[in-house]
């Protein structure tokens, strides 16, 4: 990668952006021509005397393409041969430390000149494949080894390496540098995940792990590719340790028992570290053990506290603080004050207030947290206040990387095991549609959007399966083996989520499922020194668990991409391939226990890293809270292949419908729905496009003719559904609203078409109706196929009486919600105020169902849209 973009360079052209990138690894040649002529028009050179001309480029491109293939090619030779020699490793030659310096030195060189040049834009490409190590031996439990003993390939299980990093550190995705062992022999170590900002700078990482730092290596693989995963890749075979998790190194103190008999045959020139940073070295837990035994009370450990506390580690904080507190009580409020924070992360008011009332004079961040937790509260003390709901909702249009101050809210749940999906979680009390039942922060979640990555988008190509992740779900995990260090009190709740099914589950997956995560006792917070990762299980547990959510956006943004509402929205468990190459992968803990149903019973809606689930119905006690992984719109076959990797069959309402109306039906209704639906909706765009305007022919015919051959498609439709079915037939919705489209477009040509081509238009679909009739009948059938009827008799609460239904839609949600407002425009024009606002008032009460965030979210997503102003202003002044 790193030469394909140098020689793109070189040629004057811009580096592929992220979907390019994805195209440049399928290996299909007509894409890859393609992708050459499209790079090679992209010249920054504009100069026509220029001798490079677009000929030349585009050839010039397609050779860098050639090699680039060929580059990747020799990667996959290279890990099909390291898979073969696992079987019979072989002892290493040592190369001379000097050579490896030299070329440590050359490659941080390179990287510089490469980000310097790249003008922000540095795109970078990283292998996987094969296994993924991670040791769970004590280090006091393994038997030292040196350099010269290492094999290759090999894992070296039951030892360790003792040794001193001696190269500065080079930073790609993971980060290389080069350690020794107290005989002076020394060996390359590329350590994945090691940080989730790429941008640091050599100084800065010289502070994480300066030159000097002394190590020990838990069960080091040696393989013969070592910087495969960490990368930059060199597609050579060049030997060295790759750690895959960083929890197999362990930064050893100056005063370790471990190094007391050491001499380093070496001598060693130590730069001088950074002073704010210097007692940071990178994943050092400051462990309260520590502190007491040496200076716990030093500004060293205030600054690390200051530093944590700024970074927003509570749990990093606190620990430090303890320690100072066990050796000097003035840091008793501080410590009070740490602790009531954690009580407030974990959600655990009663505790968080319990602990401030313990204090005479409760100090202004005392005060803040107070006010933020009455601020979480409704008047009745339940879940989420609907002005914070709006808060959440316009901070995250700000930013497309935002990260809200919360604390987490528990409704009525509760984890309970599910047969044949394991666990779930159930209501312990019966709710109302709307009700607030999670409102929860990601833990370590990634945004493509981050400082630390905006810029540098990476893809990692497994080269067993051909599977790619891109940036997000890479850094997500950086994050997530970060904040397990800092905070071994998320283990449970992180690892104890399933991986997939093709991982075994952890040990934390076997204990009960916490529905609080941080609320440990403090002193559990110092309990583990040693916490064993596997950076392949946080992986999978992304894959199976994170959100790769969208922001909930304006109706009338061209570039919202939620078609189908706000649960559509909770959908994807899969941080999905996106145009921004993974805008976000978030793990939620507790939502991430909702198992999946097409026909989802709660709407789970993204604000930043904030999730809120709500029902959507009145649920009974017990019922189990559901939401989409995948849009229950979409058709079976479509739902089904985007589940497969889960391996589960879905049994929900939808899809055992769907089975019922047997597979020829299903079949044709995919076919339908994949080709005949959007060629008659574009077709009917188009005619409507070419009508209204003063100048433009007026072509009734084709209008008639749309009009027809949908009507016709309803007919197709209904012929696949078993005539037992009942209501749910979402693939409907969209043909009934594109009839009432064309109704209205012919309405509006009342003026200019001649009545009796309007009549007989009517005549041959609808005899005796009116067009507004037909307009308003294709809205309501819209609706009821996915379940929305005008009530008849009385509401079933009184909070719903004045509402035209008061039954949340089952699908479309907000496609639900544009039919609801049309009615009302209609009656508006039929000058039925009263009929106008009660169903502007019904679309109003289904949006706080699904999203809340009162009139201000409404009208901010719904308001823009001039389509529904006229309505949307005679409900607020009604
Ligand atoms: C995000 S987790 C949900 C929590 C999971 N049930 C657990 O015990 O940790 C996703 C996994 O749950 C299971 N699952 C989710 N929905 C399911 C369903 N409708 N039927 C069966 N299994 C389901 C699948 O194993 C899936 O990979």
């Amino acid at each position: 990668m790193e030469d394909l973009l140098r020689s793109l360079r070189g040629l004057g052209l811009q580096a592929p952006n992220s979907e390019q990138l994805l195209e440049l690894l399928d290996q299909e040649p007509e894409s890859q021509r393609r992708l050459a002529q499209l790079l090679a028009l992209q010249s920054k050179d504009d100069n026509d005397d220029s001798l490079l001309t677009k000929d030349i480029l585009d050839a010039g491109v397609q050779a860098l393409f050639e090699n680039f293939a060929r580059a990747l090619q020799k990667e996959k030779e290279l890990f099909k041969s390291e898979l073969n020699a696992l079987a019979v490793p072989k002892p290493i030659k040592t190369v001379p430390r000097k050579a490896l310096l030299a070329r440590q030195a050359a490659e941080i060189k390179r990287m510089q000149e490469a980000w310097a040049a790249s003008e922000g834009y540095h795109p970078r490409l990283i292998f996987d494949g094969g296994d993924t190590y991670h040791s769970t031996t004590p280090l006091s439990q393994l038997k030292a080894l040196s350099v010269r003993n290492l094999k290759a390939p090999a894992r070296h299980v039951g030892s360790f390496l003792l040794c001193r990093v001696v190269s500065c550190l080079n930073l790609y995705v993971g980060c290389t540098f080069i350690v020794e062992d107290s005989a002076g022999d020394a060996v390359p170590v590329s350590v994945s995940h090691f940080t989730s900002n790429l941008k640091l700078s050599i100084a800065e990482l010289s502070s994480l792990l300066p030159i000097g730092t002394a190590l020990a290596i838990r069960e080091p693989y040696l393989s013969l590719n070592h910087a495969s995963r960490a990368g930059p890749a060199s597609s050579k075979s060049v030997i060295g340790i790759r750690v895959d998790t960083p929890t197999d190194i362990k930064v050893l103190h100056d005063d370790d028992a471990l190094l007391s008999d050491v001499t380093w045959k070496e001598s060693l020139t130590l730069p001088a570290a950074s002073p704010s940073l210097k007692h940071l070295k990178w994943l050092q837990r400051f462990s309260g053990k520590s502190y007491h035994s040496s200076d716990a009370d030093s500004a060293a450990a205030k600054d690390a506290a200051h530093v944590f506390r700024a970074q927003g580690r509570t749990g990093a904080a606190y620990r430090v603080v303890s320690a100072q507190q066990a050796v000097n009580s003035s840091a008793d409020a501080e410590l009070e004050e740490l602790q009531c924070q954690l009580l407030f992360d974990a959600g655990a008011y009663p505790e968080a207030f319990e602990a401030m009332s313990s204090t005479t004079s409760p100090s202004s961040a005392m005060a803040t947290l107070k006010h933020k937790s009455q601020g979480l509260m409704t008047e009745a003390g339940q879940g989420c206040s609907s002005a914070r709901v709006a808060s959440f909702y316009f901070t995250s249009q700000l930013s497309d990387k935002a990260r809200l101050t919360t604390a987490d809210f528990v409704g009525p749940v509760t984890v309970r095991d599910i047969p044949g999906a394991g666990r779930g979680l159930v209501l312990t009390r019966e709710v109302e549609p709307g009700e607030l039942l999670l409102c929860c922060r990601a833990i370590g979640g990634s945004f493509a959007a981050d400082e630390g990555c905006s810029g540098i988008p990476v893809i990692r190509l497994n080269l067993e399966d051909g599977l790619i992740s891109t940036t997000t779900q890479i850094l997500a995990a950086t994050n997530i083996i970060h904040c397990l260090i800092d905070r071994p009190n998320l283990a449970l709740p992180f690892l104890g989520l399933t991986a997939g099914p093709k991982l075994p589950v952890s040990k934390w997956a076997k204990q009960p499922y916490p529905l609080r995560w941080s609320n440990v006792p403090p002193s559990a917070l110092d309990e583990k020194d040693e916490l064993d990762i596997d950076a392949a299980y946080v992986d999978g547990v992304l894959r199976f668990n994170a959100f790769g959510p969208g922001q909930i956006s304006r109706k009338s943004d061209p570039k919202a991409k939620i078609s189908g509402g706000a649960s559509s929205n909770a959908a994807a468990s899969i941080p999905e391939m996106t145009g921004e190459l993974g805008r976000a992968t978030m793990p939620h803990p507790l939502p991430a226990i909702l198992n999946h149903s097409c026909l989802p019973n709660v709407s789970s809606v993204f604000f930043g890293d904030v999730v809120t689930t709500r029902a959507l119905h009145r649920l009974p006690t017990g019922t189990e809270i559901m939401h989409q992984y995948v849009k229950g719109e979409q058709p079976y076959a479509v739902r089904s292949a985007q589940l497969s990797k889960h391996e589960f069959k879905c049994g929900c309402t939808l899809c055992v419908l769907d089975r019922g109306d047997g597979d020829e039906n299903v079949k044709k209704r995919q076919a339908i729905m994949g080709g005949t639906l959007p060629a008659l909706l574009e077709r009917s765009r188009l005619v409507m496009k070419g009508q209204g305007g003063p100048e433009k022919e007026v072509d009734v015919d084709a209008l008639h003719d749309a009009m027809r051959s949908l009507q016709a498609l309803v007919q197709d439709l209904q012929h696949t559904y078993s005539s037992t079915r009942g209501y749910l037939r979402p693939e409907l919705m969209h043909v009934h609203v594109e009839i009432a489209k064309i109704c209205n477009c012919a309405g509006s040509l009342e003026q200019s078409i001649q009545v009796s081509e309007r009549n007989a238009m009517l005549d041959e679909f609808c005899p005796g109706f009116e067009l507004a009739d037909i307009f308003w009948q294709s809205y309501l059938d819209a609706l009821a196929v996915v379940g929305v009827q005008p009530r008849q008799g009385p509401s079933a609460s009184s909070h719903t009486s004045s509402l035209t239904c008061d039954k949340m839609p089952d699908l479309h949600f907000d496609d639900a919600l544009a039919c609801m407002l049309s009615i009302a425009k209609l009656y508006l024009r039929m000058e039925d105020t009263e009929s106008a606002v009660a169903w502007t008032r019904t679309a109003f009460w289904a949006h706080e169902c699904m999203i809340n965030g009162g009139v201000e979210v409404f009208m901010d997503r719904w308001g823009q849209d001039e389509t529904y102003a006229d309505v949307l202003h005679v409900w607020q002044t009604a």
